[in-house]
């Protein structure tokens, strides 16, 4: 049997690099339990995101880490590309889709602090470390007492600003699937639940691009039907909002165990955590995936997969609604 290669582009960040061979074992693995010899070829990208020094907000947000691996794939560099769903533009690729999210890890923020202090532990005034809008306004919620420092950098750099020798800070927080990724949970002094610091859209989840058409063995399978609902719903939200991964708006989007419900937190917020717009809502799923059921055929989920996709974007729309209705748009910039 002959090899069949795949291409997967990917930036140098370790935390890319990571993910990217998560993917690569998953899709290798995935081939061979249908019979499929496939090899897996890295092939490095570098990004705008990842050679600036200039601050997300300063660099616009949207796409930065995402163009130069769409344009590798679009100039057949690469066959697929892995991206942290959050850093994808809400708009769809032209050329492109996304052909899988794998299983979320944890979609929550968690702090990471000196002694282990958690949030509510942290000394008065004490100086936090974000780069993120979202994060810092939910900061400041929690306890407006605190100075929030703006940060860049990959995730040593700024884990080494709260807890390395010559730290200035008391604490930074960053998305605990990235620190679980790159095996250094061993930080977290607290994961921050969703009620004092609600996640951004599509934080934790991969997303696996292809030129659009293009048919690769073993990728399909890497989709995993919960994690693609909630993060449709949280994504959908985001766009209705008109809203830029640099705007101070969080959601989560969570099925339940028996997949019968796609619910959907979300919140808006003013950047000095003054004013805090929360709201929920739900839907109903068709329940033809289980968690700990074999997954079905992709003939057996098509109807109701495109069915519970809809509906989960029509929760995400209707809750982006209802927050424009009260107010989100003069509370936060959404832009
Ligand atoms: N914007 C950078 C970025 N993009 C994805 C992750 C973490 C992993 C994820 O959310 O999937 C991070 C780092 C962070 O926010 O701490």
């Amino acid at each position: 049997m002959t090899a069949t290669t795949v291409r997967i582009g990917t930036r140098a960040s370790a935390l890319a690099r990571t993910q990217t061979g998560h993917v690569a074992d998953a899709l290798t693995s995935a081939a061979a339990a249908a019979g499929v010899d496939v090899r897996v070829k890295t092939v490095p990208v570098t990004t705008e995101g990842d050679r600036s020094r200039a601050s997300l907000a300063q660099l616009g947000g949207t796409g930065v880490f995402v163009t130069a691996l769409r344009d590798a794939l679009l100039a057949d560099v690469c066959d697929l590309a892995v991206h942290s769903l959050k850093d994808l533009p809400t708009a769809p690729a032209p050329g492109l889709e996304i052909v899988a999210t794998p299983e979320r890890v944890s979609p929550l923020d968690a702090l990471c602090a000196r002694d282990g202090l958690d949030l509510a532990g942290l000394p008065r005034g004490a100086r936090v470390g974000t780069g993120s809008p979202r994060r810092k306004a939910q900061l400041l919620a929690a306890r407006p007492d605190l100075e929030v420092v703006d940060i860049r950098g990959n995730v040593e750099t700024r884990l080494a600003r709260a807890l390395g020798a010559d730290a200035d800070l008391h604490a930074v927080v960053l998305a605990a699937a990235g620190l679980a990724r790159l095996g250094r949970s061993d930080v977290v002094s607290e994961v921050l639940a969703p009620d004092v610091m609600m996640p951004a859209p599509g934080q934790g989840v991969l997303a696996v691009e292809q030129r659009a058409g293009a048919s690769f063995p073993g990728v399909a399978a890497l989709d995993h039907i919960p994690t693609r609902l909630a993060a449709t719903a949280e994504r959908t939200l985001l766009a209705r909002l008109e809203a830029g991964c640099a705007a101070p708006v969080g959601a989560l989007g969570t099925v339940s165990d028996d997949g019968r419900t796609l619910e959907l937190q979300a919140v808006v917020a003013s950047l000095d955590g003054t004013r805090v717009l929360r709201h929920g809502a739900s839907s109903v799923c068709s329940a033809a995936w289980l968690p700990g059921e074999p997954r079905p055929t992709d003939e057996e989920l098509t109807a109701s997969l495109v069915h519970d996709v809809q509906s989960a974007a029509t929760l995400g729309a209707d809750l982006a609604d209802l927050l424009l209705d009260l107010g989100a748009a003069d509370i936060a910039p959404l832009r």
